[in-house]
């Protein structure tokens, strides 16, 4: 593969030279911000600035710092475009520089730690940020109180004004109801939608001119009162899953390694895995071992014709979804059509420029996803199904066997089920599978996997955490889970669930034994009692 120490060294330089950059760019908005207190002119320079920094950061492993240009660039131009005075706005851009450097070097320290970052469990996954616009105290209080279990992290807000200070924000829920009640008009939200979070709505009117009021200032969730906050935290959900499901995976194919070498740097540079087979004897292997998003395919090499190749992908039905983009100098109409009869989704025509290439794969990678994730979600979790989550646990084992790192499992069993069904019946019984199925997805990280197994059954997988690491979390949500009180025809009642933990700390174990090591370690939880956790570390047992 052309994961070749020149490419690295390409990569290093590049990313040596922006981080260089960086020191010299912070030094000039400090610079720019300090002239802005005593020359308004200084406002251009300073938004185009971060406005160059918000593009590049992200490119280079920067996301936090920018996306924080990226909101300090909003308020300058907000700014610009409105001559009003504003004492917040200005206070924040005359800090820039200041706030951005903090970001920099918490990105520094934690790409000085790439272990521990693989192996911590949750830090590194900034609690998502909901901002509660609610007047009403006892719903503000009781929303707070569910988002916050389910690993949220809520900031109140007393007014639309401090929705720059509490930037950035992952979502915001408005309520609407109260009489008179003018938020929606605030010139806050009359900005474009891509300036704002997500948003969501709250309204006592259960009407069509509410929802559409509601979707003119571009809410993607609409709720009335009393608000279902289970059904609420979907949504939030929901709304956060694009921007979920860790990067691409893309495998070229194409016998010319230099040019794959020059494809590979281009598409990782913007955050995409990729791989790539000059062999064509190991494609499929390399298929089953990577798991590829999008094949990119070159149209003719020495001994088999990239049509011929496609095919035998689309032999197997487990290929079907992955889009297949032949890269090809084939600029003939007719015979492009005759490849595309023959199998493969879309061409790109040689020479490519980077622009081209990332573009297509980027559509390409995102459709092939939705498409997949359709499919392979569960209609009452949103959770991965009983295949695909085994799917995943076969990705993330191989992926531990390549970094020597551990991968732990857990197996997860709502207690007495049966019983809530029985009691409040079955579509209660659904909530609940909902309420710990968002908990769970909230408190894990991003990289790790969720799956229901069964009914009440759910399967987690930890990349990068040793068992130790994975019983402590699942502690925490254990404890979090039997904590939350479900009510029904006025009763009130909790609920709790029993897990089985297993782990590969070493390179030797497979797939099976890890699931089969968590189900031993779920019944042994179950035996002693349930609301528990239990582990099974391969060690004689
Ligand atoms: N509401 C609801 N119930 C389900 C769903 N899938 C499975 N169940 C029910 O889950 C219950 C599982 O019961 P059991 O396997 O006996 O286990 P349990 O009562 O949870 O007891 P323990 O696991 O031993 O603590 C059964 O009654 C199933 O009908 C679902 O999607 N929704």
């Amino acid at each position: 593969m052309p994961d070749t120490p020149q490419l690295q060294a390409q990569l290093a330089a590049l990313e040596a030279r922006f981080r260089q950059r960086l020191d010299d760019e912070l030094d000039t908005l400090d610079d720019l911000s300090a002239q802005l207190q005593t020359d308004p002119s200084a406002l251009q320079s300073l938004r185009d600035r971060l406005h160059k920094l918000a593009g590049s950061a992200g490119t280079f492993g920067y996301g936090e710092l920018g996306s924080m240009a990226r909101q300090l660039e909003q308020q300058a131009q907000a700014r610009l475009d409105d001559a009003t005075p504003d004492a917040a706005t200005l206070a924040s851009l005359s800090s820039a520089g200041a706030q951005l450097r903090p970001l920099l070097q918490r990105n520094e320290q934690s790409e000085a730690q790439p272990q521990q970052l693989d192996a911590g469990i949750n830090d590194d996954d900034r609690h998502r940020r909901i901002g509660l616009l609610i007047e009403e105290d006892d719903l503000a209080s009781q929303m707070a109180q569910t988002l916050d279990s389910f690993g949220y992290q809520v900031i109140h807000l007393a007014s639309p004004e401090a929705l720059q200070e509490a930037a950035p924000l992952d979502a915001l829920i408005i309520d609407t109801s109260p009489p008179g009640s003018r938020l929606l008009g605030h010139p806050m939200f009359q900005q474009a939608a891509s300036q704002l979070p997500p948003l969501l709505i709250i309204s006592s009117l259960d009407t069509f001119a509410s929802r559409l009021q509601a979707v003119r200032a571009g809410a993607v969730g609409f709720f009335t009162k009393p608000v279902d906050l289970t059904l609420l935290e979907r949504r939030l959900e929901r709304s956060f899953n694009n921007q979920q499901g860790g990067p691409f995976r893309v495998l070229i194919v194409d016998d010319d390694t230099e040019l794959a070498a020059r494809y590979q740097l281009v598409l990782s540079n913007a955050g995409i895995r990729v791989d790539a087979v000059s062999n064509p004897h190991l494609l499929l292997e390399k298929m089953r071992s990577f798991i590829p998003e999008v094949v990119l395919m070159d149209l003719n090499m020495p001994d088999y014709s990239g049509p011929e190749l496609a095919q035998v992908i689309r032999l197997d039905d487990d290929w079907l979804r992955v889009p297949i983009v032949y890269l090809s100098a084939e600029t003939n109409a007719e015979r492009q059509m005759s490849a595309l009869l023959k199998a493969g989704d879309d061409f790109i025509t040689k020479p490519i420029s980077d622009s081209t290439l990332l573009t297509t794969v980027y559509a390409r990678a995102q459709r092939a996803r939705m498409v997949s994730d359709a499919l392979a979600r569960d209609s009452l979790t949103g959770l991965l199904k009983h295949a695909d989550i085994k799917e995943q646990l076969e990705v993330e084992v191989e992926r531990a066997k390549r970094c020597h790192a551990p991968v732990s499992v857990a197996m997860i069993d709502i207690d007495h089920f049966k019983n809530v069904n029985d009691t409040y019946g079955h579509a209660c019984g659904d909530n609940v599978i909902r309420a710990l199925s968002n908990m769970l997805r909230q408190r894990l990280r991003k990289v790790d996997r969720l799956g229901r197994y069964g009914g009440e059954e759910f399967v987690a997988v930890l990349p990068g955490c040793s068992s130790k690491d994975a019983t402590q979390l699942l502690e925490s949500i254990r404890e979090a889970f039997n904590a939350l009180q479900f009510s029904y025809g006025g009763q009130q009642f909790h609920c709790s669930f029993s897990a089985g933990i297993s782990a590969c700390e070493d390179d030797e174990w497979a797939e099976e034994e890890l699931l089969e090591r968590a189900d031993r370690a779920l019944y042994q939880a179950k035996q002693s009692g349930r609301n528990r956790l239990c582990r099974n570390t391969g060690a004689a047992d």
